[in-house]
């Protein structure tokens, strides 16, 4: 574990313990907290604990918004992704999954009664973003809820986090990421255990199985994620920017070979070699490349 770092009162309370960083919140959100704090950290939070924070469609919309906005911001490197805690029972959770008392004939019905799936462009978004995600996990991460935490670059369990699937119970399952990429982590045997056996697992067994990178005590989650943040701020945003599309090229096939050519092809419009291109059409004249050497 990292050294402790000064707490500071927090603005408001997401999970427990003292947040050493003043957040500002932003967007009108009903079932969603975002706040942007000026050390280039963003913490993104399920607000629906007395559900266990369980998604429905209105909650994955926000998600996509907040998330969206934080791909917009330059100033932001991390993203600490929570659910808020504890509800009025005492009880904590990341991620229930989807919202089983909205789901109707062909998926979770919105507000205006349409069945939406759209978790799946949220699981893409948090997978492209090319920020760090860092899952902050206290108690369940369950169903769909327990794949949002997957698709996190890092996951951090508070001692209380409980993972599982539900899928096969429930009448779901996921056959996108929340198989192959949970395969990738823990291996084919765990898997097929977690999704045909439908157990749970406490944070203890998930990080043997590899499943989070570190536990701590509930009170310490907070602080311990911003201290992660602010080790990975400190390194080059280009070289993590391409080291994720790196890591998800691996296995995304033709989009993931997109986001990494895309930076790229970010970093060759920086070149003068770029620049000459640009500025030779600008200037209606053949480009003079004559300069740039074959390696
Ligand atoms: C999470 C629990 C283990 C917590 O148990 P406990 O601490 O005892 O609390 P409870 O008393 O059970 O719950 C408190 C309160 O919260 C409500 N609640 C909890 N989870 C949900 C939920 N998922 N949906 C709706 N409501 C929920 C619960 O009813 C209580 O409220 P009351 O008013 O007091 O009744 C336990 O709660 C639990 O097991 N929950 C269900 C977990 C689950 O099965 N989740 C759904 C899995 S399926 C899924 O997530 C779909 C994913 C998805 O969208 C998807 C992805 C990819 C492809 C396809 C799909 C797809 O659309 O299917």
């Amino acid at each position: 574990m990292a050294a402790a770092v000064e707490p500071t009162e927090p603005k408001r309370l997401v999970l427990p313990g003292n947040c050493p960083l003043v957040w500002q919140s932003q967007g009108n959100y009903q079932d969603v907290w975002l706040d942007i704090s000026d050390e280039g950290i963003a913490r993104i939070a399920i607000n629906r604990p007395e559900k266990r924070n369980a998604f429905r469609p209105r909650t994955v919309v926000e998600l996509y918004d907040a998330f969206s906005r934080v791909r917009e911001n330059p100033a932001i490197g991390v993203v600490l992704f929570t659910g808020v805690g504890p509800a009025a029972d005492g009880g904590y959770a990341f991620c229930a999954g989807g919202d089983q008392s909205v789901r109707g004939d062909g998926g979770y019905l919105d507000e205006e009664g349409v069945p939406r799936l759209n978790v799946l462009d949220l699981q893409r978004l948090i997978r492209s973003i090319p920020k760090v995600v860092i899952a902050l996990v206290a108690g369940y991460a369950i169903g769909g809820g327990q794949v949002l935490h997957l698709l996190c670059d890092l996951s951090l369990a508070a001692e209380n986090a409980q993972f599982g699937q539900t899928g096969p119970r429930v009448g779901s399952f996921d056959a996108g990421f929340g198989c192959s990429h949970l395969a990738r982590v823990v291996g084919q045997r765990k898997a097929r255990e977690i999704w045909f056996l439908c157990r749970r697992y406490n944070a203890h067994q998930a990080l043997a199985m590899g499943l989070v990178n570190e536990v701590v005590p509930l009170f310490q989650l907070q602080n311990e994620g911003v201290l992660w943040a602010r080790e990975i701020l400190q390194h080059s945003p280009t070289a993590i920017r391409c080291l994720k599309a790196a890591f998800n090229a691996e296995t995304d096939g033709m989009a993931g070979l997109q986001e990494l050519a895309g930076q790229a092809t970010h970093l060759f419009y920086k070149t003068e070699e770029g620049k000459e291109g640009q500025q030779a059409f600008i200037e209606k004249r053949n480009p003079d490349f004559s300069q740039v050497p074959w390696l």
